[in-house]
């Protein structure tokens, strides 16, 4: 067991200072690209700006034949594209490096940190099963960056997708000032749990609740019903949020497979920003606008949220307001709100305007 006072001491001689504070900035949509694939590398520089992260994903989805060269394009991308990755840039820069049980991931680790360190902000870890391998990954990293002399630490994000990660999804968060994030990846998930599913995330038709039967009757029974599909992942999601919003790291929903269906892709996208959520996967160019979208509070409920923080004074007792009980509880939604409405506005110009134009509209109208 590391000693509370040895948390925040590097672990390497050499490595930067671990963070005591992870950096709040906007990760509403993580956009993954394979950086063996020339045509999709090639739209890189021009999603710069346009979209919060971009990942190059070195895991699943990158055949085994490219993984050297997914490893080696991700490297060029890192060092030649302007605005990407590092402080201060435009849009972040994330990879998702192999398995720690792979032949390939000590080579991501290496090979990346040692020639592009400086441009990389997250390293996405897939499969963690628990603290055991965030401590692999924080001691390598340590030395890496130390050889590498590198100035600022790199994160870490670990993607819950056993059933052994989900039961310590606690310590997880917890193994390391390192740590940024998780992301559920419910496809790898829903093998490891032996589920009877077939898809990448989202919801299925099967799992469901039927309103009862008007009597036992036989006809009472097969008569129609009212029946409501049901969200599979309400209880990981809940779960993952719990073990972040602990740690004071984020939590993210992951991919969504069926690119053609963006409206259930919005809905799964919703459920996870409103269970607290910051952000999810975006597999497909036409994912970004939705995610965007979607984990950037409404401007009528920051609006709204500014007249609850207004009419709550020094934020404590009660009012009334539209009919409606506020008090020291609901202020304290409304500040989450306000509060990330301020940093996305910050970095999101058109999402400023919108906000500030529908303050003003309130405040006309009050
Ligand atoms: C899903 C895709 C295979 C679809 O690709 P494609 O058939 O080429 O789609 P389109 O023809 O509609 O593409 C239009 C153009 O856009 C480019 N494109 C497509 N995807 C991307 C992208 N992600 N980034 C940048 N550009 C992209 C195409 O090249 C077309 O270009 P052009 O011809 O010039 O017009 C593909 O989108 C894809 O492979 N996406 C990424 C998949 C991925 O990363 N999967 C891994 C993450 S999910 C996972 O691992 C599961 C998880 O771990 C879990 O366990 O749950
Ligand atoms: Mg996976």
């Amino acid at each position: 067991m590391r000693p509370a006072r040895d948390f925040f001491a590097p672990l390497a001689v050499g490595a930067p200072p671990p963070l005591r504070e992870i950096p709040a900035r906007p990760s509403r949509a993580i956009h993954f690209f394979d950086p063996s694939n020339e045509k999709m590398a090639g739209k890189v520089p021009g999603m710069v700006g346009t979209v919060d992260v971009l990942l190059g994903n070195l895991e699943d989805a990158v055949k085994a034949a490219n993984k050297e060269a997914a490893r080696e394009g991700l490297v060029r991308i890192a060092r030649d594209t302007a605005g990407l990755g590092g402080e201060g840039a435009a849009t972040q820069l994330w990879t998702r490096v192999n398995a720690l049980d792979s032949p390939w991931v000590l080579d991501d680790l290496t090979r990346l940190v040692t020639a592009a360190g400086d441009r990389l902000d997250v390293i996405m870890v897939p499969k963690v099963q628990g603290a055991e391998d965030i401590h692999y990954v924080d001691r390598l990293l340590a030395q890496l960056e130390a050889k590498a002399g590198l100035e600022r630490p790199l994160m870490v994000h670990a993607i819950l997708e056993t059933a052994r990660g989900m039961a310590n999804v606690e310590e997880i968060c917890g193994a390391s000032p390192r740590m940024q994030g998780l992301s559920l990846g419910p496809a790898d998930l829903a093998a490891d749990r032996r589920m009877k599913t077939t898809r990448v995330g989202g919801g299925h038709p099967g799992y469901l609740v039927r309103q009862d039967p008007a009597d036992g009757s036989a006809e009472a029974i097969a008569a129609p019903r009212t029946s409501y599909q049901q969200d599979l992942w309400h209880y990981t999601i809940a779960r993952m949020v719990d073990a972040c919003a602990m740690h004071g790291i984020s939590a993210y929903y992951g991919p969504f497979g069926d690119i053609a269906d963006t409206v259930a892709c919005e809905d799964q996208f919703r459920n996870a920003f409103l269970l607290g959520c910051v952000g999810a996967w975006s597999l497909h160019p036409k994912q970004v606008e939705i995610a965007h979208r979607v984990f950037s509070p409404s401007p009528e409920d920051v609006a709204h949220a500014r007249r609850v923080v207004a009419a709550m004074g020094d934020g404590t007792g009660a009012v009334m307001l539209d009919g409606k009980m506020e008090d020291d509880a609901s202020l304290k939604q409304c500040l989450v709100m306000v509060e990330l409405s301020e940093q996305l506005a910050a970095a999101d110009p058109a999402l400023a305007e919108r906000y500030a134009a529908a303050q003003a509209e309130q405040e006309a109208s009050a």
